[in-house]
């Protein structure tokens, strides 16, 4: 695999739906994201993260400010330039057909490679379905699958891609434990190899485990951005979410826990 772009917003904003008149998510944000970072999307329901994934995609337009992808703004790039360098996984997926698993993962290597021939998109989509433990789902209907296991087939895709940005809304909400286990492994051996991971996700100690950076939004347009281990703090995280968190250092982890007991802070 190549290296990622780095990528940077310079005054973004955002608005729900990408909408003129829609509620400001993201104000004013300026983001610099490395090749081998791995980034974490916090915040409340609602505040924004899927939108600003998928304005990181090119699929939401900002309201002002910019998104730089490489050298060139993200407005600038042709869709199938894009497909090579940027793969978005989203929240939910719309299944209207019968496709199988290793169909739906060969699409998504033949969009960033469309002289690869189908032979060539089978055995990927083969290897990157065993990458995710759903090889043995090769031949079913996607439409019959579990939420975990359709959710490893849109990670294998996502992979199949090849592109070295990986855009990730919510990826182990489906999955169990061992699974999250695993695809953190990917993750961080994907990071490794000079990809990049923007992951939104709501698990707090998933998020400190994968995280190199994050970035927090508070619900009002409001984001904090930096290294992991500087936004992940009980007070930011408490004042965002409107719970009391508190943490425990243990060695070099951190762990977090909600005392939903609590009034908020
Ligand atoms: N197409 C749309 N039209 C109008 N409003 C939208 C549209 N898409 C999203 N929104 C609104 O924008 C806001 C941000 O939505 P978004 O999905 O980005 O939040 P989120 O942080 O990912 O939330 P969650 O944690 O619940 O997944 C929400 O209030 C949502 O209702």
């Amino acid at each position: 695999m190549k290296a990622a772009l780095p990528l940077q917003c310079d005054a973004l904003q955002l608005r729900a739906g990408g909408a003129d008149d829609g509620r400001v998510l993201v104000a004013a944000l300026d983001l610099r994201v490395q090749p081998g970072e791995r980034w974490v999307l916090l915040g409340p329901n609602g505040a924004g993260k899927s939108t600003l994934l998928a304005a990181l995609a090119g699929l939401v337009q900002p309201a002002q400010g910019r998104i730089v992808l490489g050298d060139q703004p993200l407005a600038a790039w042709s869709p199938r330039e894009l497909a090579r360098e940027r793969a978005w996984c989203p929240q939910f997926w719309l299944d209207p057909f019968p496709v199988t698993a290793w169909e739906t993962v060969a699409g998504a290597a033949l969009v960033s490679q469309p002289g690869r021939s189908m032979a060539e998109c089978r055995a990927l989509a083969q290897q990157c379905l065993e990458q995710l433990d759903a090889a043995h789902l090769a031949d079913k209907d996607v439409r019959t699958l579990s939420g975990g296991e359709r959710q490893r087939v849109a990670l294998a895709a996502a992979c199949a891609q090849a592109a070295p940005l990986l855009l990730l809304d919510e990826p182990t909400s489906h999955l169990d434990w061992a699974h999250q286990a695993a695809l953190q492994g990917l993750l961080q051996r994907w990071s490794a190899e000079q990809g990049t991971v923007i992951a939104a996700v709501h698990d707090l100690n998933l998020a400190w485990t994968l995280a190199t950076h994050a970035l927090l939004l508070d619900g009002s347009g409001g984001a904090v951005a930096g290294v992991r281990d500087e936004v992940l703090t009980a007070q930011a995280l408490g004042q965002a979410y409107g719970v009391r968190v508190s943490v425990l250092d243990e060695g070099a982890a951190r762990w977090f826990r909600i005392d939903f007991g609590r009034e908020a802070v």
